[in-house]
């Protein structure tokens, strides 16, 4: 199958809100970080979002978004009478909180069908999940969906994590530090952000964030902190990358799209340091945008500036390529 698979939930976003006016879209931290590696890769190169979705209209409507775009859903089940979950994005300047309504949203049965999930997942040049696909999933099927990655890693593709910490979606702290702690064991690339996993772990800089996650194992970690350089730590280098400013109006989906342009770099041979670099410049273009999907067409810009789309380099998904 190739190419990048992106496993998790994909919901309803209501953001930009003008009085009780609000823009509907569709957004999911795994979701915004495959559709920025969707914007930046070749046009030919396969992107799946896999996911469990409903038949109601507001989930064909995803679907049909999710086409038009380019990105596919590979073996993903159609659950009858589920439907996607939702949320709103409330902001404070441009820092934003979330409202969730999900708990009964058709995601949650993404690893129900672990044939199907395996199917997926197979033969990818990375697949990237987070500590929000954890998160939804009953503990039956975080087993499922850790034993699809594992097989996945062992027959050669790249696994890359972002612990992304919601603590309302979790039943509690203990367990989701258990439950990330695994997913680390599986990680060749981890992506976290510096305050979620102060919340988490009690850690008291990004280099002790970086150090307690190379323990488990993981050659390649960014932890990024806002506005703050990102901290780049390989078994070669410790590298502090510089943010960039922006005019940010809402903060939604900078690490996503921090992670996807990342990711769309190192896939493109990019070194390490200089990915994280493009990343920052297209996380900053992201935040002049509500909600968390910017336009293709300005992340493009802001991963190549002056570049027309149509010259930028293709993809060479060889396996093995990254690192
Ligand atoms: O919270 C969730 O479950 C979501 O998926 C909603 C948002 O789209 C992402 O959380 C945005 O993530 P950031 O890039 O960290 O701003």
């Amino acid at each position: 199958m190739g190419g990048f698979a992106s496993i998790g939930e994909c919901m309803i976003e209501l953001s930009g809100a003008s009085g009780d006016i609000w823009r509907m879209g569709f957004a999911g931290d795994t979701f915004n970080t495959l559709w920025y590696v969707r914007a930046l890769s070749a046009a030919n190169y396969p992107v799946d979002y896999v996911s469990a979705f409903g038949d109601d209209p507001f989930s064909e409507k995803q679907r049909d978004f999710f086409e038009a775009n380019g990105i596919g859903t590979a073996k993903s089940p159609i659950i009858p009478g589920a439907r996607p979950g939702l949320y709103a994005i409330t902001l404070d300047g441009a820092e934003r909180s979330f409202t969730y309504w999900r708990s009964d949203a058709a995601a949650r049965k993404l690893a129900s069908d672990p044939q199907a999930l395996a199917a997926s997942l197979k033969d990818r040049d990375i697949v990237y999940f987070s500590g929000i696909t954890l998160a939804i999933l009953a503990r039956a099927d975080r087993n499922a969906l850790f034993e699809s990655i594992a097989t996945a890693r062992s027959n050669g593709s790249r696994i890359a994590f972002d612990p992304n910490y919601r603590a309302r979606l979790w039943e509690n702290i203990e367990t989701a530090r258990a439950v990330i702690g695994e997913a680390m064991r599986l990680a060749d690339i981890a992506l976290p952000t510096f305050p979620d996993e102060k919340d988490l772990f009690g850690d008291a800089s990004p280099e002790a964030t970086a150090r307690r996650i190379a323990a488990f194992g993981v050659k390649e970690i960014v932890v990024k902190d806002g506005t703050d350089p990102a901290l780049l730590l390989t078994p070669e280098q410790e590298e502090w990358v510089p943010a960039i400013t922006a005019n940010a109006i809402d903060t939604t989906g900078a690490g996503d799209s921090f992670n996807g342009a990342y990711l769309a770099a190192r896939l493109q041979g990019l070194a390490p340091a200089d990915a994280a670099k493009r990343a920052h410049t297209v996380a900053a273009r992201v935040v002049e945008f509500y909600g968390a999907l910017a336009p293709m067409e300005e992340a493009k810009e802001a991963f190549e500036p002056g570049t027309p789309p149509s010259a930028l380099p293709g993809i060479s998904p060889s396996r093995g390529e990254i690192g």
